[in-house]
């Protein structure tokens, strides 16, 4: 039988649309997944592409039905599964063959098996996959990490694969080891707060105008045709539209209000810490959904605290704050984007990556969960200048926040009059405000840290004294 080009573990919701995609797109495939039923489910349920995918029930003839060196992608449940299937793939390699990481792996899981692997005669990549099933099997946007060696022999077969957008093919080398699945988790984390950012906008149209779901995704449908065209937004109209198969009511109405997560959020924001890049919408949007999971706390507080004691949303013209909505998503949007950015422009530094900015926009335009026209805007701002310090002071992007962030802080205003939580709306009209004030409030911060630490400030005259004139260092207040 004629041997595979290349070869993929894990017939999950990602791994079974991905394999049919490169099947459909002319490529061998040999298949293996940890339970072997799941294996010939699949075959069964690939039709006319059946006869480029080999499907294997051990490891043994799985590594055999692939032609060396082989490129064989792993698509299962991020963390300790993958280290266990390299384990078990690994003793019958040879030199030269590729392990491919696809899953939501934490980039330093990456950094480390790339390393492991190193001096071994095999090589690994980290690949970021985003798309959902439908990208997987379509057209998914794919963030590839590992030497550039191992990007070229895999190049052709991924770019087949990948989304297009205008014909250009949403696939990308961006660095050495983790850099892919650095990548894909700034994504994700920017989901997150592009995702938090819709809920909270609803959560006005919903209980602060009390228009119905129907009402609401009329809304968003709107927005879809506009600046804010994306796949969330899309989405998003659907998902409001949809009725229950059980009574008929409005799903969305029916779902349980807590949120799941995985944890390429948290990653985002515990690596934007790390390095001390402000990432505040995509932190809030972190905390929001963990907030959400708190369920049974927040039904307890309700009856102790009550909803907030204040009079209903004070909009007097209902068309023009919905115009505002949409004006104040767009530019809360700009602020988590703007973080998304330069959390990886730190990172690239503190990894040695060089990460193309202009290119990861590009791969995102389309095949992506957070694709978007807007994201076309970022590629032209940031191919005009790659090294900016912040997306938000490029003229094109400057100009839409002058236009916008009015919106935003009328938006944000009344919801909190009105005693609706917007923590990621407001952290994104925080981060602008902080961060466009040439001269803030830290002079407080650092005087304090002299204070009681004896810690030196810097002066604003550069003159040489670093400590203030604040005697003891005891206060006299309360102790
Ligand atoms: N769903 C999505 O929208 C996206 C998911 N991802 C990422 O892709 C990866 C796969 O996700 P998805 O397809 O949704 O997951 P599924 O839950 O649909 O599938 C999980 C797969 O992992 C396999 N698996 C689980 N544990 C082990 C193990 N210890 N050893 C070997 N195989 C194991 C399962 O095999 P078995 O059948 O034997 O249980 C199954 O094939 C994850 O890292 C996820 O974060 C990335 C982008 C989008
Ligand atoms: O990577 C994805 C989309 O880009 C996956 O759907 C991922 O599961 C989303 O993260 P979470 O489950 O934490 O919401």
């Amino acid at each position: 039988m004629e041997q595979a080009e290349i070869g993929l573990i894990g017939l999950g919701v990602m791994g079974s649309n991905l394999a049919l995609n490169i099947a459909e797109k002319g490529n061998r495939i040999a298949v293996f997944n940890r339970t072997p039923a799941r294996t010939g489910e699949f075959y069964e349920e690939a039709g006319s592409l059946k006869d480029n995918i080999v499907p294997c029930e051990t490891i043994e003839d799985f590594v055999a039905a692939i032609r060396p060196p082989r490129p064989i992608i792993i698509m299962i449940k991020a963390g300790a599964p993958v280290d266990e299937q390299m384990a078990l793939l690994e003793p019958h390699l040879q030199q030269n063959d590729i392990m491919i990481d696809a899953g939501n792996a934490n980039f330093r899981d990456t950094m480390r098996r790339f390393d492991a692997l190193k001096d071994s005669g095999l090589t690994f990549i980290g690949m970021g996959v985003s798309g959902g099933e439908e990208g997987a099997r379509h057209g998914p946007s794919i963030m590839v990490g590992g030497t550039e060696a191992s990007w070229k022999r895999v190049e052709k077969v991924l770019t087949s694969i990948a989304a297009q957008y205008h014909g250009e093919p949403c696939v990308a080398w961006l660095g050495e080891n983790g850099a892919g699945h650095f990548v894909k988790t700034i994504h994700n984390g920017i989901e997150y707060a592009d995702m938090q950012m819709i809920a909270e906008i609803y959560g006005i149209l919903r209980d602060g105008l009390k228009m119905d779901a129907a009402e609401i995704a009329a809304v968003f449908a709107g927005w879809n045709r506009g600046r804010l065209n994306s796949y969330l937004i899309e989405i998003t109209a659907k998902v409001l539209e949809a009725a229950d198969p059980i009574g008929g009511r409005p799903i969305v109405d029916m779902i349980l209000d807590k949120a799941g997560q995985k944890g390429t959020g948290k990653w985002s924001v515990i690596e934007a810490q790390n390095m001390g890049v402000p990432a505040t919408a995509i932190e809030a949007a972190v905390a929001a959904r963990s907030i959400s999971a708190l369920k049974d706390e927040r039904e307890a507080a309700e009856k102790v605290l009550g909803l907030p004691a204040v009079p209903p949303l004070a909009v007097s013209d209902k068309a023009a704050f919905i115009k505002d909505l949409e004006n104040a998503l767009l530019a809360a949007k700009i602020g988590a984007y703007a973080q998304g950015f330069a959390v990886m422009a730190a990172a690239s530094r503190e990894f040695g990556w060089s990460l193309p900015m202009p290119t990861i926009a590009k791969i995102w335009r389309a095949g992506c969960i957070i694709r978007s026209q807007f994201l076309d805007e970022i590629t032209t701002a940031f191919t005009r200048d790659p090294h900016v310090a912040n997306l938000i002071v490029t003229p094109a992007f400057a100009a839409m926040v002058r236009e916008t962030d009015g919106a935003l802080r009328r938006v944000v205003s009344t919801a909190v009059l009105g005693g609706l939580p917007v923590p990621a709306l407001a952290a994104a009209l925080g981060y602008f405000d902080s961060y466009r004030r040439g001269r803030g409030t830290a002079n407080i911060i650092q005087a304090q840290r002299d204070f009681f630490g004896a810690h030196g400030f810097d002066r604003i005259d550069g003159a040489d004294s670093h400590h203030g004139p604040w005697g003891s260092g005891l206060g006299t207040g309360a102790a």
